[in-house]
């Protein structure tokens, strides 16, 4: 397998937009395509080899250099700090992090008053390290989805997450309160492959470098 190019991509939102950037420079997996629970794909004609994971987790098989390539949002990133090369902004799966609280408490309370602010979040070491910054002491509450429930029901008085559209913040009666990041799709690289398999890992990140310059930039 040492001459296949391994790529780890994300289960979620972000496969169909990745696919659809490699086909623009020949990369496709018509195996992909078919209906079953299968994790690893391969186009043998062209040595490329697809796995499908979940998002948090691309960043561990790029790492471990199981995967050569990876497809990966800024967030987790930020999230993880692995020691990983990062050479292209994908420019897609727009979308920010940013503290968010209930309208009603946002009208009533000045937070400044609080002696102590319960943050919920998938995202515990950019929200701590964001609250640091700014010298305010928080408690951390770790949850792994449907963080915008955590304040209506009294887990939390405010949460870090990500916000696209804006759909989820407002139909929970939420506001945003201040942007911690702004996110896009990366690619990622693992180190060791970077050097092993150059040149057509380079020739991988100039096509993708070519076809995102002339694309136009569609913001949110
Ligand atoms: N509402 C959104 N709009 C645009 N991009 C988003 C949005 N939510 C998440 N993303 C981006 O897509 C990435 C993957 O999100 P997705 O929802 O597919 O996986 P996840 O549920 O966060 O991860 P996991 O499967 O590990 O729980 C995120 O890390 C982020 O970069
Ligand atoms: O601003 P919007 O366009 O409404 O998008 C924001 C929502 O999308 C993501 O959740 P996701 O759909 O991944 O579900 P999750 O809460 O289970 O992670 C994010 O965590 C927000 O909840």
């Amino acid at each position: 397998m040492s001459d296949y190019i391994t790529f780890a991509l994300p289960k979620g939102r972000i496969l169909e937009d990745s696919m659809e950037l490699f086909a623009k420079i020949g990369i496709t997996c018509p195996e992909m395509k078919e209906k079953n629970r299968k994790l690893v794909f391969e186009n043998k004609e062209d040595k490329l080899r697809f796995m499908a994971v979940r998002a948090t987790d691309v960043p561990t098989y790029v790492e471990y250099g199981c995967a050569d390539i990876g497809v990966v949002g800024k967030d987790t990133l930020l999230e993880q700090d692995k020691d990983l090369y990062e050479p292209l902004d994908l420019n897609f799966g727009y979308c920010r992090l940013v503290v968010a609280e209930p309208k009603a408490l946002s009208e009533q309370d000045d937070p400044a008053s609080w002696s102590n602010i319960r943050v919920a979040t998938k995202y515990p070491k950019v929200t701590e390290r964001y609250f640091a910054s700014k010298g305010v002491q928080v408690e951390l509450i770790k949850l792994y989805g449907s963080i915008e429930l955590a304040p209506l029901v009294g887990l939390s008085e405010r949460i870090v997450d990500l916000v696209s559209t804006g759909a989820t913040l407002r139909d929970n009666g939420m506001v945003e309160v201040e942007t911690i990041a702004e996110v896009t799709t990366r690619l990622i690289v693992n180190r060791a492959s970077m050097k092993t398999k150059h040149e057509r890992i380079r020739q991988i990140i100039d096509g993708l470098e070519k076809v995102i310059a002339d694309t136009p930039k569609i913001s949110q």
